[in-house]
């Protein structure tokens, strides 16, 4: 599979503290999976989750799934701790909560040499800093956090996250402008499937790879609206064979239902094919 069209439709949150939902992690159709060490466990239960995951990790069974933890700060009592017993486990990714500068992603790769290094955007100087973050060479992807961005920039929660879209769109930027991942953020009215299936479609818009989520009922809406449709592939391979046509007959531009196609457009067409690709592969063997 083409590592740049590795597909993050669906990417969905398990609390490392329940060990009923590591075991189902195995099974569920997601493309990654975020275990969460950080605001889904309990204080009293850090300890516990941290060892329960590694074991879990260890044992192995989680396929072609992304595998992304997300530690605790390092600059509380468990962050520590927790990066050094992900060492060697598997898991490809650590997921920094709360990022605000590079010197914290330096921390956390010197920690743990060999994984990617991610980071929440959840902070307005994270958000700030987007694009000095991005460029650090061992970042693998943003996730947005926006119940902690609703918080910090102390707006409200609207149906059409309009205070939240210069957020989204400044770490959607800097995401774009260095070749990382872009998740975003999470739909918290989990049995709202008409909501999430509105907000994942914006996500799309705007250009987000796939959505972060909290329930596996949340997986198959994330998946098909984070995925090429049927007309998008249909209308890539119309666009490829019409320019190869025009470039045949020495033209640089080619016409498809009366709108021009140039270079850059099959560009996009074959990043298109690619996507639908690497999903069918994943598909395949999940
Ligand atoms: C939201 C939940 C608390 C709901 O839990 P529950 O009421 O138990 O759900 P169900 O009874 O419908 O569960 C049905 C089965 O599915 C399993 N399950 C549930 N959730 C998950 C999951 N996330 N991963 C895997 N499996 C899951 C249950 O075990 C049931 O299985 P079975 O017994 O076999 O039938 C709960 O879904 C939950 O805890 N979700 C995760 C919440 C979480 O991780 N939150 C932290 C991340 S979000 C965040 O922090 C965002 C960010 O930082 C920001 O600032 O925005
Ligand atoms: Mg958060």
């Amino acid at each position: 599979m083409d590592p740049r069209a590795r597909p993050f439709r669906s990417v969905l949150y398990i609390p490392a503290s329940k060990a009923r939902a590591l075991d189902k992690a195995r099974t569920l159709p997601a493309d990654a999976i975020i275990f969460d060490l950080e605001d889904a466990v309990a204080p009293e239960e850090k300890r516990a989750a941290r060892d329960l995951l590694a074991a879990a990790l260890r044992e192995g069974g989680f396929g072609p799934r992304f595998l992304i933890v997300r530690v605790n700060g390092l600059d509380t009592e468990w962050g520590a701790d927790d990066v050094t017993a992900m060492r060697g486990t598997g898991a490809q990714a650590m997921l920094l909560p709360k990022v605000e500068t590079t010197a914290q992603l330096d921390a956390l790769g010197d920690a743990i040499p060999g994984v990617e290094v991610w980071a929440m955007m959840e902070t307005p100087r994270g958000v700030l800093n987007a694009d000095a973050l991005a460029t650090h060479p061992r970042v693998g992807g943003f996730v947005m956090g926006t119940n902690d961005l609703i918080k910090e920039l102390r707006c409200r929660p609207r149906a059409d996250r309009l205070p939240l879209v210069t957020s989204l769109s400044q770490c959607l930027l800097a995401a774009r402008a260095h070749g990382i991942v872009a998740i975003d953020g999470v739909y918290n009215a989990f049995q709202d499937e008409e909501g999430l299936r509105a907000e994942c479609a914006q996500g799309r818009d705007l250009g987000f790879d796939g959505k972060s989520l909290i329930h596996p009922g949340q997986i198959a809406a994330a998946n098909a609206v984070f995925a090429p449709t049927m007309a998008e592939i249909e209308l890539s391979r119309r666009h490829i064979a019409a320019f190869d046509e025009a470039r045949r007959n020495g033209m640089g531009i080619a016409v498809v239902d009366g709108r021009i196609v140039e270079n850059l457009h099959i560009v996009t067409a074959r990043q298109t094919l690619a996507k639908a690709a690497a999903i069918a592969q994943l598909e395949a063997v999940t």
